[in-house]
């Protein structure tokens, strides 16, 4: 059965008009490796520990301001057509059916949690119940593009949404036109050199303030808030980590005055976040956290989360190892290939910036790899390839293709083949909605472990964000989790304790 919402009752969670506080003891282990005294061996102790948390949650909901960096590509102009589509309530004939908006893909707008069970029926009510959020009909869109595309053309350029849809949102989008971009053709394909006709002149410097002077217009001329930044723009290639060029924040900086080459857009938008407290997400697999980013957010305590949007393939990949190594099934061979025709696609036929994609989509398996030792000796993993190709005809609307093969019991194998057609910008639009949403919730939750004096914001590296990335950027010595159910089970988990409830573990006692 489905609720549209509930109140926690419990003498660990108290309601106040601006505030959700909630007691929460946290049941975790504390492993030991230690020389038994009997036997002279080492053996592992594993023992339960129990940590007390206090949680208190700012329920007051911003304005929140969206300002996207590739706001005229294809997942921007997807997402904002997106979301007037379903604050107008727009309709729009299809070859099928007459289509109303909705949020589908969403995991805040279009997933549920289990609460408990009543008569014998299982009862869920919305994610978004959990805590206070953003409604994202009242989130107002911005941004920069190295395209002055207006959004209604940008939209049209996509060709993403039907054409009666594209009719009734016309009206509204092509007001929109992108603030000038940073581009560094030297990161990006040379490909998309074509696009480039609205860009920030001047040193990094400049560009870096005017950045920052663009979120403060921004603010001020929608009065949001609250802002955050996500980068949708084209997939960069790495930028080469140097000590004494961006190891450090004071280097990152110090480079920035230099006017060093090596400094990308990507980072230069990060900095101007961190510097201005704007939460920033990183939407593709560069490396736009290089070393002296991260030591900047974590010194500001300001919020940046990546990389690289889990969407299609990799999603699929991070649910099926998960369920083959955890069914004790050893995956031996994984081939992806897929291809797509979007300026996605164009921009990543290049090299360099197709190597950025290949390290993300490639690594996604390594935590459910190492998990079993029982499959996999020390230091061995399956062949594991990636192939992307650029095809024109498909647009938008990505081919994707796997082969899997597992040793099976007895010498047996296993070979899995699919094909996922990954409607790209409708599939990654609904997850930078996530992706925003939580971010600002994120912001507003503090905590304090029994022991700690005062509350403090979680880690501004925020890993709470894994469930929406290939990549998930993770503070440094925390380990990466890719395996989807973990993923959303971490963050369905970490926002129940915000209202004092336990953790979901499925076991349903009362009925075993
Ligand atoms: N399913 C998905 O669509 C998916 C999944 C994971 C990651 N991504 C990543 O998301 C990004 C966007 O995907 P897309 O399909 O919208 O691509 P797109 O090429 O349609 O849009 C990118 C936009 O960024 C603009 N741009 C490029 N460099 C810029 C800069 N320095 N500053 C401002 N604007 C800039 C381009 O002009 C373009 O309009 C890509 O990096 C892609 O790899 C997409
Ligand atoms: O998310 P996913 O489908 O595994 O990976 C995708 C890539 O394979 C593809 O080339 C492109 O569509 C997107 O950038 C996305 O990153």
């Amino acid at each position: 059965m489905f609720i549209e919402k509930f109140k926690v009752d419990s003498p660990n969670v108290t309601y106040a008009e601006d505030e959700i506080r909630s007691l929460y003891r946290y049941e975790t282990t504390e492993l030991v490796h230690a020389k038994d005294n009997v036997s002279g061996c080492y053996q592992w102790t594993v023992r339960p520990k129990t940590v007390s948390y206090e949680f208190k949650t700012d329920a007051r909901v911003p304005k929140l301001g969206v300002m996207l960096v590739g706001w005229g590509g294809n997942n921007g102009s997807t997402l904002t057509g997106g979301v007037i589509a379903n604050k107008e309530g727009i309709s729009w004939a299809t070859k099928d059916k007459v289509q109303q908006a909705n949020y589908f893909g969403s995991l805040t707008q279009a997933s549920t949690i289990r609460v408990g069970s009543y008569n014998g029926e299982e009862i869920y009510a919305p994610f978004k119940s959990l805590l206070p959020m953003v409604n994202p009909d009242d989130i107002v869109f911005g941004g920069w593009d190295i395209s002055d595309m207006n959004l209604a053309d940008a939209m049209a350029r996509a060709r993403v949404f039907d054409i009666d849809l594209q009719k009734q949102l016309r009206p509204y989008m092509e007001k929109m036109v992108p603030l000038p971009g940073i581009y560094d053709p030297d990161f990006i394909a040379a490909n998309q050199g074509s696009r480039a006709n609205n860009v920030i002149k001047g040193t990094k410097k400049e560009q870096l303030q005017q950045i920052i002077k663009d979120i403060r217009e921004f603010k001020e001329a929608n009065k949001v808030d609250r802002v955050v930044v996500l980068w949708t723009a084209n997939t960069e290639r790495y930028s080469d980590v140097t000590v004494g060029l961006n190891d450090t924040m004071d280097n990152l900086l110090a480079s920035v005055d230099k006017n060093e080459a090596e400094i990308s857009p990507s980072t230069l938008y990060g900095i101007a976040c961190v510097l201005e407290d704007v939460p920033f997400v990183n939407g593709s697999p560069q490396n736009t956290f290089v070393p002296g980013l991260i030591d900047l957010a974590i010194h500001r305590n300001s919020l940046i989360g990546g990389d690289d949007f889990k969407s299609g393939q990799t999603k699929m990949k991070s649910v099926l190892v998960d369920f083959l190594v955890g069914a004790g099934i050893k995956p031996t061979s994984i081939v992806s290939y897929n291809h797509l025709g979007n300026n996605d696609g164009m921009n990543l036929s290049a090299p360099q910036t197709f190597r950025s994609k290949e390290i993300s989509k490639s690594n996604v398996v390594d935590d459910m790899v190492s998990s079993n030792g029982i499959l996999y000796e020390p230091g061995e993993h399956p062949d594991h390839v990636v192939v992307i190709k650029y095809v024109p005809y498909v647009g938008d609307s990505k081919r994707a293709m796997d082969e899997y093969t597992s040793e099976i019991f007895m010498g047996g194998k296993n070979t899995i083949v699919l094909h996922n057609t990954c409607e790209d910008s409708l599939l990654a639009a609904p997850i930078i909605l996530d992706l925003v949403i939580l971010a600002e919730l994120s912001t507003r939750i503090q905590l304090k472990a029994e022991g700690e004096g005062k509350f403090h914001s979680f880690h501004p590296v925020a890993t709470i964000l894994s469930y929406l990335t290939k990549a998930p950027l993770v503070p440094p010595g925390t380990p990466v989790v890719n395996a989807l159910s973990k993923q959303r089970a971490m963050l369905e988990n970490i926002l129940r304790a915000c209202i004092g409830l336990s953790p979901e573990n499925n076991m349903i006692l009362e009925y075993k």
